[in-house]
Formats: C-alpha cells, sequence, structure tokens
C-alpha cells in the first residue's frame, strides 16, 4: 500500500520544505489543484526535477479539453493526471488516449459520483485507476469512511482514497486494503509532518 501526500494550500517553498521532511516516508507526491492554480505547470515540472525519484501526480481535476490538460501534466512530468469522473465520456477518453502516448497514467476521481452505473461505463472505457473522495468542503459532514469501498464492489480497479484522512481513520481504511492512501491536511498541518507520515507510513506496511 502506497502513501500519498497531497500538496493543498501552500506555497511552493512549504511544498518543497514538507516534501524533503517526509520523503523516505511517502511513495507518491501530488502536486494538488489550487497549487497548480497558483503557479502553473512550473510547479510540477520543479517537483519532477527536484525529486526524481518519485512518482508524481498532477491534480489538474481535468472536467474537460482532456487531450490538452492531459498533455500539460505529462510534458511536466507528472506520471498520473487527474480527471473529475462526471466528465464527459470523450473526455475520459481523450485523457486514456493521452496516457497511452507517453506511458502514463489517468486516475479518476469519483468525487460526488455514486452511481454504479457511471462506475460500469468508466470500467468499460478502460478507466483502471480510481480516486474515491471525499471533497474539502464536504468534510464538513465527516470525513472518508470505509462504507465508500461498496460503490466500486464487483469492479476491478485500482483503487486510491482520499479526504481528511488521518491516524485515527487510517487503521479502519487499511482493513480495505486499498492500493494507495491519499493524506493531505493530517500530514502538511502537523506540527511535525514527518513523524506523521512515519506513523502512517508504518500503519499501512
Ligand atoms: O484532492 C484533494 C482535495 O480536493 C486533496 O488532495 C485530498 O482530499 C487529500 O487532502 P486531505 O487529506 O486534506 O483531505
Amino acid at each position: 500500500m502506497n502513501l500519498q501526500l497531497a500538496l493543498d494550500r501552500l506555497t511552493r517553498e512549504e511544498c518543497i520544505q514538507i516534501v524533503k521532511e517526509t520523503e523516505n516516508e511517502i511513495d507518491i507526491i501530488e502536486v494538488g489543484t489550487g497549487v497548480i492554480k497558483e503557479y502553473g505547470m512550473a510547479i510540477v515540472r520543479e517537483m519532477r526535477d527536484r525529486f526524481p525519484e518519485k512518482k508524481i501526480v498532477a491534480d489538474m481535476k481535468t472536467c474537460d479539453a482532456g487531450k490538452h490538460e492531459a498533455h500539460q501534466a505529462f510534458k511536466a512530468g507528472a506520471d498520473i493526471t487527474t480527471v473529475m469522473a462526471f466528465s464527459s465520456n470523450q473526455t475520459i477518453i481523450d485523457t486514456l488516449d493521452a496516457a497511452k502516448q507517453y506511458g502514463k497514467r489517468v486516475m479518476i476521481d469519483l468525487l460526488e459520483v455514486h452511481s454504479k452505473d457511471r462506475i460500469k461505463e468508466l470500467y468499460e472505457l478502460g478507466v483502471d485507476l480510481v480516486s474515491l473522495h471525499v471533497g474539502k468542503d464536504k468534510q464538513i459532514e465527516g470525513n472518508f469512511h470505509t462504507d465508500l469501498f461498496s460503490l466500486l464492489e464487483g469492479f476491478d480497479f485500482e483503487v486510491t482514497v482520499a479526504g481528511g484522512i488521518n491516524l485515527e481513520t487510517l487503521p479502519d481504511i487499511v482493513q480495505k486494503n486499498p492500493d494507495t492512501v491519499i493524506v493531505g491536511s493530517a500530514i502538511t498541518k502537523a506540527l511535525n509532518p514527518q513523524q506523521v507520515a512515519s506513523e502512517m507510513k508504518k500503519l499501512i506496511s
């Protein structure tokens, strides 16, 4: 099980500093949507250059112009780009095609998707990597809960999970055996990010 560190609502300097501190504990660096909006693709290129050994996710949250945005992410050095599950099928197809060209991957963000019919469609379109995700704003009602795994029952996806995951909620999530656990605030806002990342890594290993 991988630990993916999500860099959200941080300055460029903070992103670099937190990754340096947690480098030995994390498997994947996620450059957050807001960080990309602030700094553009340059921040993805910079993380690629500074951390050449790490897998990088550009959390583009693409919902249209899929081909263009996927090319942007992959050209900047991302290994994975994110696309919203509610996007048109053409957007999904175009981003999957772009990923194939670069030998990279697309992660479909299932934020606010609750229908198994849509999951089936995505599967049939060739999607193989999805993210069960409770958004930042929705977390006011509760963080990621393991009930969400039922949406994917019967399908063979690589699964990531995200949404306010912390040291208290992680043990139950680990029982469900996702491929990757995405953690943002619980690490980036901690007094000691390295210590929290290290405890999390132990729990998932
Ligand atoms: O994609 C995101 C927000 O849309 C975040 O990266 C993801 O939810 C993880 O961050 P946190 O642990 O703070 O919720």
